[in-house]
Parts: C-alpha cells; sequence; structure tokens
C-alpha cells in the first residue's frame, strides 16, 4: 500500500519519515514554498528541525497527488480537520482515512473518525494515536502506538501497512476509546504542568495522573467505549508519556500557567480546545469531569492556581 500524509507539521513528517522505511511516502504541504524550502534542504527546518528526509520520501503542494494514494494519513491539528476534509475530500469518497490528531472539536464535541465518517461516509475511517513524540519517531526510537478501525479487516490491513521497524501498531475496533484516550490526556497533562510549574511538586502530579485517569475513564464508559481501551496505549499510555516530559506542548502549557509564565499562543496544544469541548459535552450528561473543568476555567481566566488547588482539595472526600 503506497501512503500519503497530508500535514507537513511535526508529526505528519516526523510518520512520513518513518513510513519511507518501507516504500515511498508522500508529503503534502499546502504551502508552496514550505514543500520548496524541505525539497531543497531534505528536511522540515520549521516544524521538524535536525532530521534528513529519506529518499523515498517525496514533497508536494498538489492535493490531487497527494490522494492519489491507497492509504491517506490526515495530520493536521483537530480543531482544522473538518474544514481540511470539506476542502480536500469528496463526500462520496472510499479512500483510506486515518486520522493522527487528538482531540475534540469545541463546535460540535465529535472526535477524529466522527469527523472523517460525517464528511465521507463511504471511506474506511480510523485513527492512529498513543504515545509518541514526533521527534522520537523521526529520529528512529522504538514507538509503539493504536490503530483504531471499526471495520475489523481494514484495521488489519492498515496495522500492516502502517507498521515500521521502529513503529509497533496494536490494533482495535474501538475508534470512541482511542479518540477520548487521547484527546482527554492532553487536558490531564495541562493540569500536571500546572501543578509542577507551580511548585506543588511530585506527589500532587502523580494524584492528578491517577484522578485524571479515573475521569478519563468515566467520561469513556458514560460513552459506552472500551475501558480496556483507556488503559492500553492511546489512554493510559500516552497520558503517561505526556504528564511527565517537557517535550509534550500540552505539559509546557500547564507549566507556564502554573509559574505565571507566557506561552507561545501559536504553539500546537490540543488539550485546550479540548478541555472546553468536554466541558460543554459534560454539562448535561452529569459526568463528574473535576480537573478537566478546572484546567478550562485556568484556562478562560475564571479561576487562578491556588484557588483550583483548593477547590479540588476540598471536594466531598469519597471512595478511591
Ligand atoms: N508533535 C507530536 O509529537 C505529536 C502530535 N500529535 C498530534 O498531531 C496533530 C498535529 O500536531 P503537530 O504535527 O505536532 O502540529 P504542528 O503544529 O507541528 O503542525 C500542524 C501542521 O498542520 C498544518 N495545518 C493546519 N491547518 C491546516 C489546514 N487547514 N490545511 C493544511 N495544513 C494545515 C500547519 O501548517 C502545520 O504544518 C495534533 O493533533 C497532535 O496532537 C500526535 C502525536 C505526537
Ligand atoms: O501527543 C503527544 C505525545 O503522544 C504529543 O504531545 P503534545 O501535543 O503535548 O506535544
Amino acid at each position: 500500500m503506497n501512503v500519503s500524509v497530508l500535514g507537513a507539521g511535526a508529526f505528519g513528517t516526523a510518520l512520513a519519515i518513518s513510513l519511507a522505511q518501507k516504500g515511498k511516502v508522500t508529503l503534502w504541504a499546502r504551502n508552496a514554498e514550505h514543500v520548496a524550502d524541505m525539497q531543497a534542504s531534505r528536511a522540515n527546518g520549521l516544524r521538524l528541525p535536525g532530521v534528513q528526509f529519506p529518499e523515498n520520501l517525496s514533497l508536494t503542494s498538489d492535493i490531487a497527488q497527494a490522494l492519489a494514494t491507497d492509504v491517506i494519513l490526515l495530520a493536521v491539528p483537530m480543531q482544522q480537520l473538518a474544514g481540511f476534509l470539506a476542502d480536500h475530500i469528496a463526500p462520496d469518497s472510499t479512500a483510506n482515512l486515518v486520522a493522527c490528531c487528538k482531540g475534540f472539536e469545541v463546535a460540535t464535541g465529535r472526535g477524529p473518525v466522527s469527523v472523517i465518517r460525517d464528511a465521507a461516509p463511504q471511506a474506511t475511517a480510523a485513527i492512529l494515536t498513543g504515545p509518541s513524540f514526533a521527534a522520537d519517531i523521526a529520529r528512529g526510537l522504538p514507538t509503539a502506538l493504536t490503530l483504531a478501525c471499526a471495520d475489523e479487516d481494514a484495521g488489519k490491513r492498515l496495522q500492516q501497512a502502517l507498521t515500521t521497524p521502529n513503529l509497533r501498531l496494536y490494533r482495535t475496533t474501538d475508534t470512541q476509546g482511542a479518540e477520548l484516550g487521547g484527546a482527554l490526556k492532553n487536558v490531564i497533562a495541562i493540569a500536571c504542568g500546572v501543578a509542577i510549574g507551580a511548585g506543588l511538586g511530585q506527589s500532587a502530579r502523580a494524584a492528578l495522573m491517577t484522578r485524571g485517569f479515573s475521569e478519563m475513564t468515566r467520561l469513556a464508559q458514560h460513552m459506552g467505549a472500551e475501558t480496556a481501551t483507556l488503559a492500553g496505549l492511546s489512554g493510559f499510555g500516552d497520558l503517561v508519556l505526556t504528564c511527565t516530559s517537557e517535550q509534550s506542548r500540552n505539559y509546557r502549557l500547564g507549566l507556564s500557567l502554573g509559574a505565571g509564565d507566557s506561552f507561545d499562543p501559536t504553539t500546537t496544544v490540543e488539550g485546550a480546545a479540548t478541555a472546553r469541548a468536554i466541558v460543554q459535552m459534560t454539562q448535561t450528561s452529569g459526568v463528574d469531569m473535576p480537573i478537566t473543568q478546572t484546567v478550562a476555567r485556568l484556562l478562560d481566566g475564571a479561576a487562578d492556581v491556588p484557588t483550583s488547588m483548593a477547590a479540588l482539595l476540598s471536594r466531598p472526600l469519597k471512595e478511591e
């Protein structure tokens, strides 16, 4: 199966580099100047500096060329996905479309697979998610991810096609669980960053990760996802990575919030929009999401760090 990656950000570029170990890969970017620069330097200095492109990786800003492949990876940020699909994917497409983004749409509360299904109902919709920093994948370090596709046979084919020597894919048919894990862990990572940035200590972080996982699982159960998926790479695995590494942009945003420092607003931080989306989604359902709500309030400037922590600590005592 030949593969194209749409979106030449850090993650799309890293996936294209890794997949090029197996065969020809096309990396598409919307900006022709960026493509020319990458063609000349054989690197993506803008988003993934320091890693040279292998020979098998070709670049294009021609969307028709990029769409003429067996598998299409969609590596644009979550809030851009629906617009991107509307612009470039025909509603009657039967392509294999694999979302490579993490989050929920603020406007609709949909996750990436739902957005693909709505845009192209006859396409095969899948999601590739789990603990992986783009820089690690691009440097050939060992990484394991989850490929979720409701169609089991198509999922098996995609699992084979997208596994590379350093990128090992596990498979599930539970797309909803995979979407939820990848989206919610980013919000918890912001909370953990806040705790560390504010000097609250490692014990506070461990508490936030554990209780965060508890609220991730609660929402997944409520929505009918499998809790086993949440305990896998796309949930627990990614929670651990993102809450403990300064490579994570979500965690770094939290660090800045906690320390009262400024943060570059152009950075892709999926957890910020997702926190707001989840608060809206759970307003009527009554699912208890205290950490996610706290993060949303902090991001909106509706509460400060000491008040937020005091509020979390003074909640009614309960069984674990
Ligand atoms: N960077 C990482 O280590 C990882 C990122 N991800 C996920 O990958 C997704 C993308 O993140 P990154 O690549 O890191 O972000 P990034 O900020 O490096 O790049 C985003 C790219 O999307 C492009 N883009 C945005 N809107 C577009 C549109 N309408 N049409 C075409 N291109 C558009 C931008 O030009 C940019 O090149 C996010 O959902 C993130 O959670 C997942 C795992 C690892
Ligand atoms: O999703 C990621 C790791 O799995 C990347 O995390 P950030 O988006 O926080 O950088």
